[in-house]
């Protein structure tokens, strides 16, 4: 079993609304190095918030209201990587008292998921690799810690994030930003090199760089954020229901195409969706939440062949099977035929 990259413990978040929405429950999880952990439940029940949550990006009335997302980086050195000594904390350490601070954030509304959103303007050029280690609380972060680590630790796909590319700047230079923002060492030659690669990576010819958003289909611009969101190389990735707004064929090839880069490239992916046939076919772990609360937590096998919850059989039987009974069209034999 590797290692784990993310402990999330107790984790709970409100709505300071009237009357107080209680939408993360008590939540723990550990996302281990180079997995797919699939997130799903009904429209309503919490993973938008709990994603937010983790990556610190509500604001009020979302409220953290106790426990703690601790990432767990490679190597236990120092944190080059511009976060303070006083973020760093043993894994055992209970999780913080509710601050102001931890009130932060929006609605589950997406961040702006402007090029900035893909690479903050400010982040410290000291922000180093992920390389850098030892276990950071992100609750104890500052502003500007956060926003550097986000995109280097932590990267996010949003729903629709397609559409947050600026539309008069060429992809190329969008793209560049992130390295110019983050990687201000890297030379130009380098940075075009990495940015032609990456497009490639995502199944998307080089020669779009040239291009401005509207010269791309739907499917090409959410391949364009998803390789954004890998460029700094982070070991975890948080997807929103990253395909939401494409065709169900083009949703597939790119959920594929995540489970194949996470395969050669090893970072660990929350997946977000409502699909759950899909996320039985890619993730290797699969939690269930409702009301909050995960209510199950398992592989993606035993999720589908034996699951334990009556929620998870619910929603299991909520979703038609092409074969009589569940199961060839979803697990195993679609990873193959792909
Ligand atoms: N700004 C807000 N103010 C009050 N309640 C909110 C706010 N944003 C979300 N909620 C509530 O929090 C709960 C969790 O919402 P959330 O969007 O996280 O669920 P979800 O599982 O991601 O839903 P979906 O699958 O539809 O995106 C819901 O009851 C929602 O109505």
């Amino acid at each position: 079993m590797s290692r784990p990259v993310l402990t999330v413990e107790n984790f709970s978040v409100d709505y300071l609304v009237d009357p107080v929405v209680h939408a993360v429950r008590d939540v723990s999880f550990t996302l281990r190095r180079g997995e797919i952990l699939g997130l799903a439940g009904e429209s309503g029940c919490g993973k938008s918030t709990l994603a937010y949550g983790i990556v610190r990006l509500l604001k009020p009335p979302a409220a953290i209201v106790s426990g703690r997302a601790v990432f767990h980086a490679p190597s236990a050195a120092a944190l080059s990587s511009g976060v303070s000594p006083s973020s760093v904390v043993p894994p055992s350490v209970a999780p913080p008292s509710v601050s102001p601070s931890s009130v932060s954030a929006p609605s589950v509304s997406p961040p702006s998921a402007s090029p900035s959103s893909v690479a903050p303007p400010s982040a410290s050029p000291s922000s180093g690799s992920v390389s850098s280690g030892g276990d950071v609380d992100w609750g104890r972060l500052g502003a500007e810690e956060l926003r550097a680590a986000r995109w280097d630790r932590i990267s996010m796909v949003f729903q629709g994030a397609m559409n947050s590319l600026n539309p008069v700047i060429s992809i190329r230079d969008q793209f560049e930003d992130i390295f110019l923002t983050h990687r201000p060492r890297m030379s130009r030659g380098e940075r075009r090199q990495r940015c032609g690669d990456l497009l490639e990576r995502v199944g998307v010819d080089r020669t779009r760089l040239r291009s401005y958003p509207h010269e791309l289909s739907g499917g090409m611009r959410q391949r364009v954020m998803i390789a954004m969101a890998m460029a700094l190389e982070p070991p975890i990735m948080i997807m929103d229901e990253p395909t939401t707004a494409l065709d169900v064929v083009v949703q597939r090839d790119i959920l594929r195409e995540i489970s194949r880069l996470r395969d050669e490239l090893g970072f660990a992916v929350i997946l977000i969706t409502h699909d759950l046939p899909l996320l039985l076919e890619i993730s290797d772990r699969i939690a269930v939440m409702r009301h909050g609360e995960i209510v199950e937590l398992g592989d993606a096998a035993q999720i589908y062949t034996t699951p334990r919850h009556q929620y998870t059989r619910r929603l299991l039987a909520s979703f038609p099977s092409l074969t009589g009974s569940r199961g060839a069209f979803v697990r195993g034999a679609t990873l193959e035929a792909s």
